[in-house]
């Protein structure tokens, strides 16, 4: 087991405010996996993903007790720049991530490699590599800020990716998408585990990290209630007690446990329900 992030007994308050948004977080992610973290509103999901990125305390202040580390260097010995380029963070904001001194999207997305001493052809390359994933090669012309929400969220992705970084941080990137989208950035997700990057990914659509993620970080209150696999966490009582949202096919199996009908296991995923129902006949 490789560990590229590890929180030790983490606590963060913004500045001026009383209570510390996250308190006494301890975990450790391993290279290669892709981590959903859940939780309800004001959990705390954001805050986690601004201090493995640096942000808090660096950019937005406030009070930071116990360690960061990233590839095993405490936060503070990382420069600002190097950080930067070896994790990627898609911000819960598109607009906020939109440089706003670029006059096109494909110079927004070559923004980030222009200080990594990419030679121009490789960038060129890779910008219209990109673009065309995230599908926003027909945009590549247009002002960055004449863009919609779902375009933006799409241009603030392919910013990332274009980094090639080892660990991508993203929160809440569907936010802003349509299904269609939302499918795209989860096909996304699945090939950059594919290429081995580590993904840790904020997102309130459960069904779908379920079926994405090797593992599941549950916040509630500012703590981390519950780290392990998606079949682990998503079935634990406290994750129902905090009102922490689970997918759909896991409340139908919990009640089909209840009512002393229960399946071989947890199903994760709507496939593996079905899968489990033939297997002994009900469908
Ligand atoms: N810039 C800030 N200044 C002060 N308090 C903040 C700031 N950002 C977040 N908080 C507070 O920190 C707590 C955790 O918020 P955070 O945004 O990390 O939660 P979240 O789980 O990402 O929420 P959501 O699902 O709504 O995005 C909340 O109480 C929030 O009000």
């Amino acid at each position: 087991m490789s560990v590229c992030i590890e929180f030790q007994d983490v606590s963060y308050a913004y500045p001026l405010t009383k209570k510390a948004a996250v308190r006494h977080l301890n975990c450790k992610l391993e290279k290669g996996k892709c981590y959903g973290v859940i939780g309800p509103n004001a959990s705390g999901k954001t805050t986690f993903c601004n201090l493995m990125r640096g942000l808090c305390p660096k950019f937005y202040g406030g009070i930071l007790k116990g360690n960061v580390l990233v590839e095993g260097k405490n936060l503070e010995e990382w420069e600002d720049g190097e950080l930067s380029v070896r994790i990627g963070y898609v911000f819960q904001d598109p607009f906020a991530q939109v440089s706003g001194i670029k006059e096109t999207v494909f110079e927004e997305i070559g923004m980030g490699l222009e200080n990594t001493g990419v030679e121009q052809e490789e960038m060129i390359r890779r910008i219209l590599e990109i673009a065309k994933v995230v599908k926003v090669d027909t945009l590549l012309q247009k002002n960055p800020l004449a863009l919609s929400g779902g375009q933006c969220q799409r241009v603030a992705f392919a910013s990332v990716l274009a980094l090639d970084s080892d660990i991508i941080v993203i929160d809440e990137p569907t936010s802003q998408l349509d299904p269609d989208g939302t499918m795209d950035v989860f096909e996304i997700i699945g090939a950059l585990k594919r290429q081995g990057k580590t993904v840790i990914i904020a997102e309130h659509k459960v069904d779908l990290l379920a079926e994405y993620c090797d593992e599941i970080i549950a916040m509630a209150e500012g703590t981390i209630i519950a780290q392990g696999t998606v079949r682990e966490v998503f079935q634990l009582q406290i994750l129902r007690e905090k009102k922490v949202r689970i997918p759909q096919v896991v409340t139908l199996a919990l009640l089909l446990e209840e009512k002393k009908k229960a399946l071989s296991s947890i199903p994760v995923s709507e496939r593996e329900a079905v899968a489990m129902l033939k297997e002994r006949g009900d469908i």
